[in-house]
């Protein structure tokens, strides 16, 4: 078969309801992919960080394959001898009492709002049915319709109505926004990315998140940080909270905590905060299995042993280095914190982002614009060097074709 003809038996019987670069892929390992023809790519999207750990780890396929020989679930109805394990070694790796394992991100955002609420009402005593919880301007925190209400990206929200209430909006990155929320008693929780992936790589101003963090403990309020694209090494330290010495309250973690290979996320918080939610009223089939949690601790070991933080600080200052010495005008601004980068680009002769993207696919690197104009450049953090400089060396040719 051609790459076309995967790409049309895909619309001919798969809801449209995304529109990929057209490169069909077939194999990855470490920071490259081969489409169908065999053609190698540098991955710089890494399933939206996904795949910190690189495609196809040789250590989390081990876990993989082992386990499920072994066994793949048994529901939460049961024990599980590698549950426990899991749960430790990930509640040690990041500090916290307790987790609550779900499956995809948006599970994982939708449970620590069950969370931030049921506090709200058995700990802090608001009013029942009164919780509300302070979101930001350009947020991401899935695509369910509890988190759609709380989108202000009509591309997000329009027609899925009605929405979820409970919600107060405030202006991302800045404080007094949040200040003058908190006067409302009954806000329980404020949820926020420590920087915005989807809205286009948005790093906040040094400090933000101190501040917003010691705002929530004046007015005790729950500090929800959703790092399930910027946390675990993605930004250069293992939290992207850990730039102001944050340790938030409820932790949401997913993609690469599983390393690209299954969907695994979690919530991480205190045990006056996880204790609100009693056996029976909350869960998920696939929550915790042992597949999962096998993987989960494979995937964590690789950053911690592989010091894959550490590598997406230098090889993230690297990047930015050399995209800030490119000369186009087609370049407005580069950003980011270590593997989490953008280059916002301006659209000229009738050229946009997807046609750089498009044409750096033909130069031997897939990346994807987010909001037409914005391209993130976001690769594995088990890039090296060598491998960096090529990449870069493929990004500065292909603009020097625009
Ligand atoms: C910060 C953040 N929070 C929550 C989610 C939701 O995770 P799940 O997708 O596993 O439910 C994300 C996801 N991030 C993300 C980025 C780009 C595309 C897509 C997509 O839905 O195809 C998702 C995210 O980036």
């Amino acid at each position: 078969m051609r790459p076309e003809d995967y790409i049309t038996r895909e619309g001919k019987y798969g809801a449209h309801n995304y529109h990929p670069l057209p490169v069909v892929l077939q194999k990855g390992e470490g920071v490259f992919v081969w489409d169908v023809e065999g053609k190698r790519y540098f991955d710089f999207l890494s399933g939206y960080s996904a795949l910190s750990q690189g495609h196809c780890h040789p250590k989390i396929i081990k876990a993989l394959t082992d386990q499920a020989q072994q066994l793949t679930l048994v529901s939460r109805a049961f024990h599980a001898d590698v549950l426990g394990e899991y749960m430790e070694f990930a509640c040690k790796f990041f500090g916290y009492d307790k987790l609550l394992p779900m499956n995809t991100g948006a599970e994982a955002v939708e449970t620590a709002l069950k969370l931030a609420r049921r506090w709200g009402y058995r700990v802090k005593g608001i009013a029942p049915e009164h919780a509300k919880i302070v979101v930001c301007s350009e947020n991401f925190h899935g695509r369910t319709i509890t988190i759609i209400s709380m989108s202000t990206d009509p591309d997000s929200y329009a027609d899925f109505g009605p929405y979820t209430p409970g919600f107060i909006k405030v202006q991302y990155n800045n404080v007094g926004g949040l200040e003058e929320a908190l006067n409302d008693p009954d806000v329980v929780g404020f949820l926020l990315e420590p920087i915005q992936g989807e809205a286009g790589v948005v790093v906040p101003d040094e400090g933000y998140l101190r501040k917003c963090y010691d705002l929530c403990r004046q007015h005790n309020v729950l500090f929800i940080a959703d790092e399930i694209q910027t946390g675990i090494g993605r930004t250069g330290k293992l939290l992207a909270c850990d730039y102001e010495n944050i340790h938030p309250d409820i932790l949401i973690l997913g993609k690469a905590l599983s390393g690209g290979v299954t969907p695994v996320s979690a919530v991480f918080a205190n045990d006056e905060i996880m204790l609100t939610i009693a056996p029976g009223e909350h869960g998920s089939t696939y929550g915790g299995n042992p597949l999962a949690a096998r993987v989960a601790i494979a995937a964590l070991e690789v950053v911690r042993d592989e010091h894959l933080s550490e590598n997406a600080f230098e090889m993230g200052a690297l990047f930015r280095s050399e995209m800030e010495k490119i000369d186009n005008p087609m370049i407005r601004q580069v950003r980011g914190k270590g593997l989490l980068n953008a280059v916002v680009t301006e659209p000229r002769g009738g050229k946009v982002a997807w046609d750089i993207c498009l044409a750096l696919k033909e130069n031997g690197l897939i990346a994807k614009p987010t909001h037409d104009h914005i391209i993130r450049f976001t690769p594995p953090l088990v890039i090296d060097r060598d491998q960096m400089m090529e990449a870069v060396g493929i990004i500065k040719d292909t603009f020097a074709q625009f």
